[in-house]
């Protein structure tokens, strides 16, 4: 009863309060009837992620979690893209405290959100590749727009993506097809991802995807919340406790790889044809 009236109140759009532009680069707004809160990206282009954009989207994770929400929906105000994932501009030409630091703000982005007990969902409404993928993967529903791109491109840059960047991707999708995906660097199209599993539903338009969101963490509203989470803690322990046992020394290897000439030459080139992509 409770389900199909949260659902009618989704399906019907209601009211909703922005609870804080804390920052600028995010937003969190929560609806007044469901109790379900949106984080927006907002950090145009691209939504790449710079520190401050890791900052202000831990500050947005912990403000839901203390708001009482009853779950998360991620999204980007972006028409094309939901995130392009890690800055290279801020990886580029840069020192390795700066690394350092880059570095463990994506962890501890990840750690929020995939460790939250809280019913979370991606509303994907672009392209979503690396650091962005990163994100929806640790979401616990996916709904995306057609015709877009997501995957761990990390292979294709040349650099390895640690097991936890992983561990979203990996706990949804077949060992092999996850594998093979891993190691080719492979952006998937939103029905490719579809097919695979690594997207839940499709939705024509953002807001339809939000709204399928919503339906999703509208499923739990009749069980009981801290047996929701605790069990989906369990699952997700593992991966948890194998990333705290590495994580410093995580950030200390990624700022030794990035900091290298290799894979700085890399990133420059990568840039390069980023930039003349548009000039095309
Ligand atoms: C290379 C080594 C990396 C070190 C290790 C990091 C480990 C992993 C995590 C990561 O997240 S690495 C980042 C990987 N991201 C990508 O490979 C995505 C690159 N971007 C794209 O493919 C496309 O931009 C897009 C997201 C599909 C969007 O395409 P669209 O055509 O809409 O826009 P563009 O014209 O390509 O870009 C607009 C504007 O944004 C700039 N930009 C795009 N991506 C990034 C980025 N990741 N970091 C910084 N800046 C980015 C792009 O240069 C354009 O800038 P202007 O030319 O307009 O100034």
């Amino acid at each position: 009863m409770l389900h199909s009236n949260l659902l009618r109140l989704v399906a019907r759009g209601s009211s909703s309060r922005l609870m804080s532009t804390a920052t600028k680069l995010t937003t969190v707004e929560v609806n007044d009837e469901t109790g379900i809160a949106t984080l927006t990206m907002n950090r145009p282009p691209v939504n790449s992620q710079n520190v401050q954009l890791l900052l202000d989207l831990q500050a947005s994770i912990s403000e839901i979690e203390n708001n009482k929400s009853r779950g998360l929906i991620l999204t980007s105000a972006h028409s094309n893209v939901f995130s392009a994932g890690l800055d290279i501009f801020e990886m580029y030409n840069t020192d390795v405290e700066r690394l350092r630091t880059v570095w463990t703000e994506l962890q501890n982005v990840w750690i929020a959100l995939y460790g939250t007990s809280l019913p979370t969902a991606a509303a994907i409404n672009g392209h979503a590749p690396a650091g962005g993928c990163l994100l929806a993967t640790a979401c616990e529903y996916r709904v995306m727009r057609p015709n877009f791109l997501i995957g761990l491109n990390e292979a294709q840059l040349g650099i390895i993506a640690p097991k936890w960047l992983m561990s979203g991707f990996t706990n949804v999708l077949p060992k092999r097809v996850a594998e093979r995906a891993l190691t080719q660097g492979r952006m998937f199209t939103t029905q490719e991802a579809f097919e695979a599993g690594l997207v839940d539903e499709i939705a024509s338009s953002k807001e339809e995807a939000v709204e399928k969101c919503a339906a999703f963490i509208g499923s739990f509203a009749k069980v009981n919340p801290l047996a929701r989470g605790l069990t989906k803690l369990q699952f997700r322990a593992d991966n948890i406790k194998e990333f705290e046992k590495i994580r410093e020394k995580d950030v200390a290897d990624f700022a030794a790889l990035a900091s290298s000439p290799e894979v700085q030459k890399v990133m420059g080139t990568y840039l390069e044809n980023l930039k003349n992509k548009g000039k095309k």
